[in-house]
């Protein structure tokens, strides 16, 4: 049964397992397939990414303006909006919305729009986007090019960079200077996007063998309009050159260039001109309240640190117009102890100090900034209160920029600008023009007020400011400095509307700095004699007479409700002020150890209790004051200001009335300074000393007889006075230099010969001289001796008086003798009377007989032994030895 079962099974049916295991082959096999033909059907990423890509160009062309709120409305890459979104950033501002969209479309772009409306990211988005698009790598080099005019401003740009770029896989660097050029020089080839300054970056394109921008895609001008004025004109210039012309560009600046033939050398390609608050009332912030006060020039300092006194608790930047006075006023405010910590800021600073201020200053909650205009363009200083411009800006662009370091993005702000009576006009004036809504507080009311709410919040620190110059020699130096740098800066300001030198109380200022004479100014000197100047030479020191407050009585109110508003705040925070002051004050003495050792170091200074002063310095006092030159004037002030004393010195070229074509042609003759500084070679230092005829010390002594005597530098005698006569056919006459060289000789042979017997002379006279002392001295002693000897006898039957000779008669003899011969009594003669002495001596000590003596005194004739003085001596003691 079994087999007919299984004869039947293998005849009828088919075997289960055999064609189960063709199934599964069969299977196998068309899932094999499928997959095959789904690997085939699979994109690389790449061709996926690159499908991306053109469908967000393709949606380029479909933005509408209008309809952005957000960045994810514009067609971004998400590697883009996930950066903006991790850092916070989701709704445009106006600029954004305006420019991103023209940028994507690939269209050169100049952007306008108020400070801190977030012009950065305008330009940042389309930047990485551009290289996104083009799917960019480190092997394809340099893409784009971003040109700040500080080197802050360029670190900002980068960390905002790095914040919202983070996604991407380009590389990014920083190139602002004040580091190595090898290292930088090493990695700048693999950089993608360079943030950059453009003196180093020119620097890179002159001395980097392997660095290029042929393969630049974008160029983009943050500050345009400071970057394409005169100060930067030539190195932009030679940038511009090694850059290729099919590229885009973007120029950004919350003050933008008109200037077509700026814009001309940046060969731009139909620009689009987006100024977003052209037609806004105003060209600063909304948010932003702006006052100003006039105040004399002696008063500022006073003014300040009362300023400083009541804003404890503030983040405030005040900016000067020189590195000099940021210096100086840093030092003596850290001494004078307002009670908040204070920084300086300016272009003569070490890179990494300068990186540190940066840092710090972002970090603090309540804290003042002295600064330079190297912090007044683009810095984002989170919640600062106030700017307070203590110097005068050149312009109201300077202006504008300065004051909009607070107030940014949706934040309020207040700007403070002190203007001298002198500046007052031209300056409103040109601030109202360009839409800037500024009021004027006057300063009588502000010390009126301040005065009978707190008499302490107005303190004169002139009087502090002369003590600590009296007692610090240094500090007294830069006190000058300061002085000669400030009235300098307003000398060469364009400006001559709103800057005039010979309005200044000169005097009266170097007195409110703490000087006790004004220095000597050089240039003001020249500038009276030179005769075409409108103004007379006494109007230099000429001070200016006080405005007159001349207010309305609703101005008066105005001004009443504004500080009775101000100081109802300060009443209500005073207690915690107290504190604050307090604790700062522990930490006072560390710091003042510290802030001996290294200026820049920042000082949180302690409080100090002033007694009401009076305000005004007695005028009296300045009219006495002498002007005294300084010794350091002499050196090149604008040369010690750095590389970012560009930021002063630049825009003022036609300071001499020279017009804008004649500037050009300068421009294009001298290099400027950012891109070529000479260096002083030894031949070039020698031939300055020349020029002004220095001549080495001289040392000229007189001799007893009252001749002179030029002891240094040696003159060489010489045989031919006379000065050898120019030859016109150059060269030298061998034969005749022979001659004169032997006659030379000769002279100088005969001149040593005349010294050598001089010398011997000398000696012999001195010899003579010891001779003759040697004598006087044995013959002195001889003389006692003798005494001596009389006295031994005087045993035998007592001293004879009568044997000495008679002293009168010597004596007159003597006298007469000398008197007549006193001045002209040879040697020989000396020497016989010499002889004639020592023979009546040597007959003396001749044996005698006691009552012979006396005849034998006067009838020995004086022995000529024929023999030398020294020897008669010698004799003369052998005898007496013999004898005894
Ligand atoms: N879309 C945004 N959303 C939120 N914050 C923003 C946005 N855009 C910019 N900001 C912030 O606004 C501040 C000012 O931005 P930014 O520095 O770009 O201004 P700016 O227009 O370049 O100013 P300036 O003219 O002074 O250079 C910054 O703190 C920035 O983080």
């Amino acid at each position: 049964m079994g087999k007919t079962v299984g004869s039947l099974g293998q005849g009828t049916r088919p075997d289960p397992v055999r064609s189960f295991n063709r199934w599964k082959k069969k299977h196998s096999h068309r899932q094999h397939q499928k997959k095959e033909r789904r690997k085939q059907l699979k994109k690389p990423e790449w061709q996926v990414e690159r499908e991306g890509i053109s469908r967000l160009m393709q949606n380029y062309e479909k933005i509408n303006v209008n309809e952005i709120t957000r960045f994810s409305d514009f067609p971004l890459s998400k590697k883009t909006l996930k950066g903006l979104q991790e850092a916070q950033y989701r709704l445009v501002t106006e600029i954004q919305k305006q420019t991103i969209g023209l940028a994507l479309q690939g269209k050169d772009v100049l952007g306008a729009a108020k400070t801190g409306s977030g012009k950065t990211l305008a330009f940042l988005v389309p930047v990485l986007e551009a290289l996104y698009r083009l799917q960019w790598t480190s092997t394809d080099g340099l893409g784009v090019l971003i040109i700040s005019p500080t080197r802050e401003l360029a670190y900002q740009t980068f960390e905002v960079l790095r914040k919202v770029g983070k996604n991407h896989d380009f590389s990014a660097g920083l190139i602002i200077g004040g580091k190595d050029l090898k290292h930088e020089a090493e990695r700048i080839n693999n950089i993608n996007i360079l943030v950059c300054t453009p003196g180093r970056l020119l620097q890179h394109m002159d001395e980097t063998i392997c660095f290029h921008a042929t393969n630049l895609q974008m160029l983009v001008l943050d500050e345009a309009d400071r970057i394409l004025d005169m100060g930067f004109a030539d190195t932009m210039n030679a940038i511009i050159e090694n850059l290729p012309k099919k590229r885009q560009t973007l120029l950004f600046s919350a003050t933008q260039t008109k200037s077509v033939k700026d814009l001309a050398r940046l060969s731009l390609k139909d620009p689009e001109y987006v100024w977003v608050h052209e037609k806004a009332k105003y060209s600063t912030p909304a948010t932003l309240e702006q006052n100003y006060i006039i105040c004399e020039l002696h008063q500022k300092i006073s003014v300040l640190f009362s300023f400083l006194r009541s804003h404890l608790t503030k983040k405030s930047i005040v900016f000067f117009s020189s590195c000099k006075e940021v210096q100086y006023l840093y030092r003596v405010f850290c001494r004078l102890r307002p009670g908040i910590s204070i920084l300086a800021l300016h272009g003569r600073q070490q890179q990494m100090r300068r990186m540190e201020v940066y840092n710090e200053f972002v970090r603090k909650r309540a804290a003042v900034l002295f600064a330079t205009d190297i912090a007044a363009r683009g810095l984002d200083f989170p919640a600062v209160n106030w700017v307070l411009q203590f110097d005068c800006p050149e312009d109201a662009n300077t202006y504008i920029h300065r004051a909009g370091r607070t107030a940014r993005y949706k934040e309020d702000g207040e700007a403070l600008l002190i203007l001298l009576p002198s500046e007052e006009q031209g300056m409103v004036q040109q601030l109202l023009q360009k839409k800037v809504p500024v009021k004027e507080i006057n300063l009588t009311i502000i010390f009126f007020l301040l005065k009978r709410i707190n008499p302490e919040k107005l303190i004169d620190v002139q009087k502090r400011l002369e003590s600590f110059l009296a007692q610090d020699q240094d500090l007294k130096e830069r006190a000058q400095r300061c002085f000669v740098s400030y009235i300098r800066s307003v000398y060469l300001m364009k400006d001559k509307e709103v800057f005039d030198v010979n309005k200044l109380p000169i005097t009266e200022y170097a007195l409110s700095l703490g000087l006790a004479v004004a220095p000597r100014i050089r240039f003001l000197q020249k500038m009276e004699k030179q005769p075409n100047k409108e103004l007379g030479k006494n109007q230099v020191t000429e001070a200016i007479q006080p405005r007159a407050p001349s207010l309305t009585s609703d101005e008066v109110e105005e001004f009443r409700a504004y500080f009775s508003e101000k100081m109802s705040i300060l009443h209500k925070s005073g207690k915690r002020l107290e504190e604050t002051e307090h604790s700062l004050a522990s930490g006072e003495s560390e710091e003042q150890d510290e802030e001996t050792e290294d200026e820049e170091m920042e000082d949180h200074v302690g409080q100090t209790r002033e007694p009401p002063t009076d305000s005004v310095p007695r005028s009296e006092e300045a009219q006495k004051v002498k002007e005294v030159p300084v010794q350091f004037l002499d050196r090149d002030d604008d040369e010690e200001d750095g590389p970012d004393a560009d930021f002063l010195t630049v825009k003022r070229r036609d300071v001499f009335g020279l017009d804008l074509k004649e500037n050009e042609a300068l421009s294009k003759k001298e290099p400027s300074k950012s891109s070529v500084k000479k260096k002083l070679t030894k031949v070039a230092e020698a031939k300055k000393v020349m020029k002004r005829n220095f001549k080495v010390n001289k040392k000229i002594t007189f001799t007893d007889e009252g001749e002179l005597v030029q002891q240094w530098p040696q003159i060489q005698k010489c045989a031919t006075n006379d000065v050898e006569e120019e030859d016109d056919t150059g060269g030298i006459n061998l034969d005749k230099a022979k001659e004169r060289l032997q006659e030379e000789d000769k002279f100088d042979k005969e001149e040593y010969r005349k010294k050598i017997k001089a010398k011997h002379r000398e000696r012999r006279l001195k010899e003579r001289e010891a001779r003759r002392e040697a004598n006087k001295r044995q013959a002195k002693a001889r003389d006692e001796e003798e005494a001596f000897l009389d006295w031994s006898d005087e045993d035998d039957g007592g001293f004879d008086p009568s044997t000495l000779p008679d002293p009168d008669k010597h004596r007159s003899s003597e006298e007469s003798e000398s008197e007549d011969t006193k001045h002209k009594m040879s040697d020989t003669k000396k020497k016989q009377e010499m002889r004639k002495r020592n023979n009546t001596e040597v007959d003396d000590v001749r044996p005698r007989s006691r009552h012979g003596k006396k005849a034998k005194w006067e009838t020995l004739e004086p022995l000529d032994t024929g023999l030398s003085l020294a020897e008669d001596e010698e004799l003369v003691l052998h005898l007496l030895k013999s004898q005894n």
